[in-house]
């Protein structure tokens, strides 16, 4: 509520400025310059800050927009909206394709791809003779609606910072729906993702044209509130500069696009003003000035201002934690796939092999598993079993052998494709995006179950479907015990309840088969009790189940069958009862069969199997 009348009273702030006579013309103007670089600014929160991809490209976008109006209305047809058009169409075809091939790259290689397309598209603004060359295009139509020319400053303001609010609660949309939360978890790197069928490579190159078309609305906006335009401001200094605004305002919020354009502009404009007084110099020694701040900022206040601004407003208005707060409203409840008669074979592995090089990691295992079972995969530590479950799931491919899944071929498809057949899985290194609430993170399992494009996203017309989804997730959740946690960032609950938050993932999936990989690490006795109770819970809904894990006590009293792997190879395979007299396994796991101890210790009072190979 106190959100909202601060965000009234900034708006009202906006609206009344202009009016005022009072109000100075530098202002506005310096306001207009602010509003600009905020529209690149947000594409760049996107695309950086959330998605992790570094672009020091931007700027050129903002040409394409500027020059594409700039030439229509001067060459052609003395049109705006016209050239707006022609710009949005340009920069997407541009960014595009540039984005298909840059955005492959990874490492440093992507952030030094976008500093050679920039430097292109500004040569090429430079050189060509129906642009002007370096001269630029002057004599640029003002932008007028229904007739009501833009021509002035005070005018085209509102034009500028209507598209910025527009951007802005677009974005926010964006961000808060189904596409945002896999647009979210490019950050991550890994396949998680992936996993859960989000189609990486298609979504890294649908922001970075987002990103785009807002650079390009900006130098639509700016080549005809300027009424002329050169190559100079569509360089890579001002690609950098966008950059820097994003960082130091804060690349994890909308807001922050505002707060750095603000900062850094006004910072550049003050110190060209008071630096050459105070030094009683002409010499140029504001970017130095300029640079040491900018250092100074990185340093302490990594996560840009707005972060902190946000703290002192939260504190101010006394908002306290989420924790405790209702869950999603009631929605329709997601519609189920068919799950196969318990009994009916789910998987099968035949002679599954993977080679690391020289290191024979999984030597052809066979076991298969079905509907209603629980299977465990047993063993010490670097026997295969993760690297079994990535094979499985499509993260790793195979050196050979065969995976079926109820007459589907898994080891020829990708991990988004096992995704949809009905596989959910968790991780043995917790993979969720920390600083998404419990429930977003839940509900990024369920991504497959709903479709929902960026558009309408952005335009907020997802409502219903977002709540079907939200609605499946608090399902989820409190279905694992976590219904206290729902809105809760995940990066903030303890290491074993992040491992019953991704079980909760893998089951907004919808699976039929969920790999659980050492699921009961790091939980509490009373915690490992509840997990057994859900997952026993599941296997008479007819769920298959694999799960590692490295507590037998855990593995004994809740599996059906149990393989073990030590060095790739299969060493037994049985109910428990025979696997814990097994000589093979009690040599793997105990270094040999003694007199005293001729089994692995009876479940209640087994604890943790031995880590690591016997000596
Ligand atoms: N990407 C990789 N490249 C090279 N070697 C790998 C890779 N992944 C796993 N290995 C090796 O393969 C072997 C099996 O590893 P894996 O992680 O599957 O074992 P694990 O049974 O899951 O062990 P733990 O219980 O410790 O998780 C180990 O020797 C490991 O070092």
């Amino acid at each position: 509520m106190k959100n909202r009348l601060l965000l009234l009273v900034v708006v009202a702030i906006l609206l009344l400025l202009p009016l005022l006579p009072a109000t100075p013309t530098f202002w506005i103007t310096h306001l207009n310059y602010i509003g600009l670089a905020s529209l690149v600014v947000l594409g760049l929160i996107v695309l950086t800050g959330i998605a992790g991809l570094t672009s020091f490209g931007q700027a050129a976008f903002v040409g394409i927009g500027a020059y594409a109006s700039a030439w229509l209305t001067t060459a052609v047809v003395p049109s705006p909206w016209l050239g707006l058009l022609l710009g949005l169409v340009i920069t997407f075809a541009v960014s595009y394709l540039l984005g298909a091939i840059t955005l492959r790259l990874s490492g440093h290689y992507l952030p030094l791809g976008t500093i050679a397309w920039c430097l292109s598209l500004y040569y090429l603004f430079g050189n060509l003779a129906f642009l002007g060359q370096y001269d630029g295009i002057a004599g640029i139509e003002p932008i007028s609606v229904f007739g009501f020319s833009l021509g002035h400053g005070r005018r085209i303001y509102y034009l500028i910072w209507l598209c910025v609010l527009l951007a802005m609660w677009g974005t926010r949309n964006l961000l808060d729906s189904r596409p945002g939360r896999a647009i979210r978890a490019l950050r991550s790197g890994g396949g998680m993702a992936e996993s859960f069928g989000v189609d990486m490579a298609a979504y890294k190159v649908i922001i970075f044209v987002y990103a785009a078309l807002l650079a390009s609305v900006s130098g639509w906006l700016y080549a005809h509130m300027q009424r002329a335009v050169s190559p100079s401001p569509f360089g890579l200094n001002y690609g950098i500069e966008y950059l820097f605004m994003a960082v130091v305002g804060g690349t994890g919020s909308v807001w922050g696009a505002v707060v750095g354009s603000g900062l850094i502009l006004t910072l550049k404009d003050q110190l060209q003003n008071v630096l050459p007084k105070l030094l009683n110099t002409t010499a140029n020694f504001e970017l130095v000035a300029f640079g040491i701040i900018m250092v100074l900022v990185l340093q302490y206040a990594r996560h840009g201002v707005w972060p902190i601004l946000a703290g002192w407003w939260a504190s101010l208005i006394g908002q306290t934690s989420l924790r405790g707060q209702a869950p999603p409203a009631a929605a329709p409840e997601l519609a189920q796939r068919p799950r196969p008669e318990k009994g009916t074979q789910v998987l099968r592995v035949d002679d599954l092999r993977k080679e690391f090089g020289g290191l024979v990691a999984v030597n052809d295992i066979n076991f298969s598993l079905k509907a209603g079972e629980i299977m465990g995969l047993i063993g010490p530590n670097g026997a295969g079993k993760s690297t079994t479950f990535n094979l499985i799931s499509g993260v790793l491919p195979l050196t050979a052998g065969k995976v079926d899944f109820l007459g589907h071929r898994l080891d020829t498809l990708r991990a988004r494709d096992i995704a949809a057949l009905g596989v959910g899985r968790t991780f043995q290194h917790v993979q969720l995006l920390p600083s998404m609430t419990v429930l977003e993170n839940v509900a990024l399992g369920a991504h497959l179950r709903r479709k929902v494009g960026v558009l309408p996203a952005v335009l907020r017309s997802d409502r219903r479907q977002e709540a079907e989804l939200l609605h499946e997730a608090a399902r989820q959740i409190q279905r694992v015990g976590l219904g206290d946690y729902l809105y809760e960032q995940a990066g903030n609950l303890a290491l074993g309840q992040q491992r019953i938050v991704e079980i909760a993932r893998a089951l907004a999936a919808d699976p039929v088969l969920l790999l659980l990989d050492e699921p009961a690490a790091g939980l509490r006795y009373k915690e490992k009790q509840d997990l057994a109770r859900v997952l026993d819970q599941l296997r008479q809904e007819g769920m298959s189940i694999l799960l590692v894990e490295h507590d037998m006590d855990f593995v004994m009293n809740l599996t059906d069958h149990i393989v073990v792997m030590d060095f790739g190879t299969k060493l037994a395979e049985g109910t428990p009862s025979h696997i814990q007299s097994d000589p093979a396994v009690l040599e793997a796991y105990l270094g040999g069969v003694d007199d005293d101890d001729d089994a692995i210790e009876a479940p209640g009072h087994a604890g943790q199997a031995p880590q690591g190979r016997p000596a």
